[in-house]
């Protein structure tokens, strides 16, 4: 097993919106976490990323615990791409993919769209230039592990398509990817299992061929959820078995 996550609570200023997760994720799989609005899924890479310490909890990584902050992470193989993309938006294309880890030539490998616009600022690209930019720097490093936040955010079906199919040959060459997503169907199609949460707690977990085959449970996820941290002991729901 690559990562396993016990009991993982974390949250912001003295209130857990994450509470008592259990996660594991083992090499060259893509694990989907998923939720409407508020739920909790940015808090979880957070905390995974080290950006966020969390309350409790144990997270092991290749069997030691996973500590410290996201440049010590990412020396150990962790990789982590936020919802605002990672990159530097007043620096150019190139520059940005010289920062990676990885060789500019395996990122442009993976997304050739992206050599017409090395000259061009980052923060001029389109949306899904930029997640091109970011997913290719990231992989082009060739991380163990690797967190992302909300590709598919704003963006055309097409083009979430291709981010996604990157992530699975990723996948299928080594990486182990968590991805977080609030749109269901597409990332499911790639994902080889899923969790759902609900209000800072897993309420449904299955492989990525079972979640899409209940979408009338996984609704009913969503719909009855509300904010994180309004949740209680009694209103949040137990976690289902994994
Ligand atoms: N910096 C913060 N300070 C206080 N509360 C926060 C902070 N960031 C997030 N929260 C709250 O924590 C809860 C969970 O937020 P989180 O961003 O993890 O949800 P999410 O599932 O990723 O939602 P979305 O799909 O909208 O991004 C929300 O109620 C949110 O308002």
């Amino acid at each position: 097993m690559l990562l396993s996550v016990e009991g993982l609570s974390a949250g912001y200023s003295g209130a857990d919106v994450i509470r008592s997760l259990d996660l594991r994720i083992d090499e060259g799989e893509v694990v989907a976490l998923l939720g409407p609005n508020g739920a909790g899924k940015t808090t979880t890479l957070l905390a995974l990323a080290g950006v966020l310490a969390p309350t409790s909890g144990t997270v092991r990584y290749r069997g030691a615990p996973l500590r410290g902050a996201l440049h010590r992470r990412s020396r150990r193989g962790v990789s982590y791409i936020s919802e605002q993309g990672s990159i530097f938006s007043r620096l150019t294309t190139l520059a940005n993919l010289k920062l990676g880890a990885g060789r500019v030539e395996d990122a442009l490998a993976l997304f050739p769209e992206l050599e017409p616009l090395l000259k061009r600022r980052a923060g001029l690209l389109s949306g899904g230039e930029q997640r091109m930019l970011a997913l290719g720097r990231s992989l082009a490093a060739k991380p163990d592990l690797l967190l992302v936040d909300e590709l598919s955010l704003g963006l055309a079906p097409l083009i979430v398509t291709r981010l996604l199919d990157a992530l699975r040959a990723a996948a299928d060459t080594g990486t182990a990817v968590l991805i977080v997503e609030q749109h269901a169907s597409q990332v499911l199609s790639v994902s080889d299992r899923g969790h759902v949460l609900r209000r800072g707690r897993l309420a449904m977990s299955g492989t990525g061929a079972e979640l899409l085959a209940s979408s009338g449970e996984l609704q009913a996820a969503y719909l009855s959820a509300g904010p994180a941290e309004e949740a209680t002991e009694e209103t949040a729901g137990r976690p289902t078995e994994k």
